[in-house]
């Protein structure tokens, strides 16, 4: 048996940060205690002296890009960038190549999984075939095969037909659906919000109704099947007041949001800068705000990265040409504690119910809670030293930041996978 004891750190007990100590015998924590005088003797003494003892986080949106697109992330470096974030399970999109959208895909991209991630893994598998037309995957198979929901992301399922018979398969499975919501013939070939700010940069933009259109026709569907609807990065204000008003009419739907539409808006779009490029776009001030509204009402469950790397070459050309998609595992909890927690927005306890307590919960993994007998996954962040994000640090392939340089508290210290070190011992 092999016993570490985290001595001195801050937990969230009560909603308040008090000092504690952590034993952890193995892969599991089993005595949590103000102070623990150890009579058996352990292995090794973890000082957290100062620093926030957090149960692991939980993101249920990244893009791993292995296998296929292994220029712009793997496995391993995909699951490393999220051990750097605090995060110790993570939930990997299908919009690799090939897609696991076969139970025979399915198992040979967990073993990849199961062998190179650094962190506790679960495996989207595709809707439809390929992720494009109206061929539906074998949903039963794959939920025997392993995976974990099913998710177009990357694209949304162009056709009510196709989404509400992938639904009554999903509800008789006890699968959620998690959307990527975006009408085709409502995108017009554009690269940002359509707002003000696309017309004076003369950029192309993307109208909101090309996701709140789609939001819209899949909670009628979703009340019709009684599926678990699960919408990925909610962006825009009519898109959460679509999902509020379906939440107070009984519809199983639950919905993420991503650190970037919470952080910026279309504003912060100076000019003609890939960084700022994602799927959906960031949308008005007034979108931003009615995303930190929801989650404050509860509409908004839980904060999801869309960690989506991408090659600096890629990211480098004009938005009208680079692809969508900017990292995030690496910056999500720093971000969001330095300008939403430190600003007396959001309290700890919420920021770490939104990216551990939530998306476990609502998923049914068994994560994000710091209690006895719970898996030994944690992250010890340094919540007063002042520092600056430096891709230099990041271990993603993938620098497609737009908050590189900004000036942070909250940065990772240690993070550890079912009781073993996955960052931070020898940094
Ligand atoms: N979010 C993005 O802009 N891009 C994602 C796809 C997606 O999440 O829709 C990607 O895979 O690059
Ligand atoms: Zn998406
Ligand atoms: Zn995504």
């Amino acid at each position: 048996m092999m016993k570490r004891l985290i001595k001195n750190g801050q937990c969230l007990i009560d909603g308040h940060l008090q000092v504690c100590d952590i034993l952890i015998t193995d892969d599991k924590i089993s005595q949590i205690e103000q102070h623990i005088t150890a009579d058996v003797p352990v292995d090794q003494i973890i000082d957290a002296q100062g620093l926030f003892v957090s149960p692991g986080l939980v993101d249920l949106h990244v893009h791993l890009r292995d296998p296929g697109q292994t220029d712009k992330e793997t496995v391993k470096t995909g699951s490393l960038a999220a051990a750097h974030g605090g995060y110790t399970t993570i939930a990997a999109m299908p919009n690799v190549i090939p897609a696991p959208d076969t139970p025979q895909r399915m198992r040979e991209m967990l073993a990849l999984n199961q062998r190179d991630g650094a962190v506790h893994m679960v495996q989207y598998a595709t809707i439809t075939t390929e992720r494009g037309g109206d061929e539906l995957v074998d949903m039963a198979g794959l939920k025997a095969a392993g995976a974990f929901a099913f998710s177009n992301d990357g694209n949304g399922v162009q056709t009510a037909g196709t989404m509400y018979q992938a639904m009554k398969q999903a509800a008789k499975l006890q699968m959620a659906v998690v959307a990527h919501a975006e009408d085709d013939s409502l995108t017009y070939g554009g690269v940002m919000h359509e707002g003000s700010v696309s017309k004076r940069l003369g950029l192309p933009g993307i109208p909101s109704v090309s996701e709140t259109a789609q939001v819209a026709r899949d909670v009628t569907l979703a009340a019709a099947t009684g599926v678990h609807y699960h919408v990925c990065h909610v962006s825009s204000a009519a898109t959460v007041q679509v999902i509020r008003a379906a939440k107070a009419a009984g519809v199983h739907v639950t919905c993420e949001v991503s650190p970037h539409h919470l952080l910026l808006s279309d504003e912060d779009i100076t000019g003609d800068n890939a960084m700022f490029k994602m799927n959906p776009p960031l949308g008005s001030e007034q979108d931003r705000q009615a995303l930190i509204a929801g989650l404050l009402d509860g509409t908004i469950d839980l904060i999801a990265t869309d960690h989506a790397p991408h090659t600096d070459a890629e990211k480098a050309q004009s938005m009208l040409k680079a692809p969508f998609g900017i990292t995030g595992s690496e910056t999500a909890f720093a971000m969001l504690y330095t300008k939403f927690v430190k600003t007396g927005l959001f309290s700890l306890a919420q920021l770490i119910n939104w990216m551990a307590v939530q998306p476990a919960a609502l998923f049914g993994l068994n994560a994000g809670r710091l209690t006895e007998g719970a898996p030994a996954d944690l992250a010890l962040f340094d919540l007063t030293t002042p520092t600056t994000i430096d891709s230099a640090d990041f271990l993603s392939k993938g620098h497609n930041s737009p908050f590189i340089g900004e000036h942070i508290l909250g940065k990772t210290v240690r993070t550890l996978v079912a009781g073993k070190d996955v960052y931070g011992s020898k940094h």
